[in-house]
């Protein structure tokens, strides 16, 4: 796109200048009713596409620079001579270097370069060379954009017939084809740098590109179109000027209404799917990838919330249940890692089962789960909980026609008035364990804080020997 914004002005720049040479109307002026193309217009242009197209080169042709910058000066110094010319009365001569003896120099619309069309070789002048010296780089697209307006008054003129728009006083007007092609050298000096400034909300990628790229041309060709369009029915006679502007602005607001809400839709869409992404990221980083129970993280975090909680108003008893599967190595061993993973995976599935929708079950890796049993209605109902996965788990798992012992050894923490932080009502927990598992495996131990040396594994009650599968 921007190497086609600069070829098209300097190919009709060239095409203009081939008119003047071999006397060609229609390559000068596009139509016999319009000015042409001024012959040092004609070269501008492609001066301007060539500088502008060596700096999109510049990165892998570094010694462009060093051509594109006297281009770009030697543009403006046409321009600024022309200017002086208009302001101050200077010698005239910048627009007349080239076939001067062809050039219609009489009264009325001669074939000199226009002021407004000095003017924007001017600003095209000043945009080359701080692109070029990669400075001033959000000015540069300002200046763009202002060369872009007075082009696009210029066609806009062109389109609907207001010789003010695209002439200046009783100057000769800028020619249909040099608006035309300022308009798209505007548009590759704002290509040419497009990671910074305003372009960078325009260019980028995400939602905001995507709207500012669909928006801007239809809010600019959009009213133009249908400005154009109104015009051209009360020309014919279609109807008056009050109902001509009627339509316009009717057809306008519809425009208008239509491409918002086409537009909040995409955002709509766009943000659903951010929100769901982000779920699923706070999904992936707060459970265990094999059981989708709650990881380490997030089971800390929510012990944390709930001692703290406590602490500032005691709602209720909560206990942490710290569990290690018994005999785990064995599956794993005799049965392969895939059948150990689903064990693993069948346990998730009886902890949530055998616990309430406010706890929050959690594997802490390995074969280690825990729950945090909250709202306990008294401290015996954890041991109430400990049982029923006692009893739940089976004894055996079968896969593949083996079967290998297992079970499940619990200690647990009440939580404490003195207990300020997960991890000492974790390390409880965990005393409490080793104390079950000491005591013979497939029991609970309660943990006790006054001598946990003493806590006393107890067995609760269990399946018969049976296979999970
Ligand atoms: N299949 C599987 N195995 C795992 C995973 N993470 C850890 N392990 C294995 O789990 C086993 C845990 O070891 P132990 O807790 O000593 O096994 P155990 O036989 O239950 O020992 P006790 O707790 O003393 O009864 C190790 O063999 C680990 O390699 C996993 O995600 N999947």
């Amino acid at each position: 796109m921007k190497y086609a914004l600069t070829l098209i002005p300097a190919l009709i720049g060239f095409l203009a200048l081939a008119g003047w040479n071999w006397d060609i109307e229609i390559l000068k002026r596009i139509d016999p009713k319009l000015v042409a193309m001024n012959p040092v217009t004609a070269l501008g242009m492609i001066l301007g596409g060539a500088a502008l197209m060596a700096h999109h080169w510049s990165i892998r042709l570094p010694l462009l620079r060093k051509f594109a910058i006297p281009c770009g000066a030697g543009i403006g110094l046409v321009a600024l001579w022309k200017l002086s010319e208009i302001l101050l009365g200077a010698a005239p001569g910048a627009d007349l270097w080239l076939f001067t003896d062809k050039l219609d120099l009489g009264p009325g619309p001669s074939n000199r370069m226009a002021p407004n069309t000095a003017a924007n070789f001017l600003m095209l002048s000043v945009v080359i060379i701080l692109l070029h010296i990669g400075r001033g780089l959000v000015l540069a697209q300002v200046i763009a954009v202002v060369s872009a307006l007075i082009s696009l008054l210029a066609i806009v003129g062109y389109t609907y017939g207001i010789s003010r728009f695209y002439g200046v006083g009783l100057f000769i007007p800028m020619a249909v084809h040099t608006a035309t092609s300022f308009l798209l050298l505007a548009g590759a000096s704002l290509y040419a740098r497009p990671d910074v400034g305003p372009m960078a909300v325009v260019t980028n990628d995400g939602p905001a590109g995507r709207m500012a790229r669909t928006l801007l041309p239809c809010a600019i060709l959009l009213p133009i179109g249908m400005g154009w369009l109104r015009l051209a029915g009360q020309r014919a006679g279609l109807y008056e000027n009050e109902l001509g502007v009627a339509i316009f602005v009717i057809a306008n607001v519809l425009a208008l209404a239509l491409l918002i809400w086409w537009n909040a839709r995409q955002l709509f869409a766009a943000d659903l799917q951010r929100l769901d992404a982000e779920n699923q990221l706070r999904h992936v980083a707060t459970h265990d990838r094999l059981t989708g129970l709650a990881n380490r993280g997030f089971f800390m975090d929510r012990l944390t919330h709930r001692i703290n909680l406590e602490q500032r108003r005691p709602v209720a008893p909560f206990a942490v249940l710290y569990m290690d599967l018994d005999g785990f190595k064995q599956v794993n061993d005799k049965m392969g890692h895939a059948a150990g993973d689903v064990l693993l995976q069948e346990v998730a599935q009886i902890l949530k089962k055998c616990s309430r929708m406010t706890d929050l079950a959690a594997r802490l890796g390995g074969d280690e789960f825990t729950i945090l049993a909250e709202e306990l209605a008294r401290p015996d109902d954890a041991r109430v909980l400990a049982e029923r996965i006692l009893a739940t788990l089976p004894r055996a798992y079968a896969a593949d026609g083996q079967a290998t012992p297992i079970g499940i050894s619990i200690g647990i923490a009440l939580h404490e008035a003195g207990v300020t932080s997960a991890d000492e009502m974790l390390r409880n927990a965990d005393t409490a364990l080793y104390q079950a598992k000491r005591g013979g495996k497939g029991c609970f131990a309660i943990y006790n804080p006054s001598d946990s040396q003493q806590t006393e594994p107890r067995r609760g009650t269990s399946t018969p020997l049976a296979p999970m599968a």
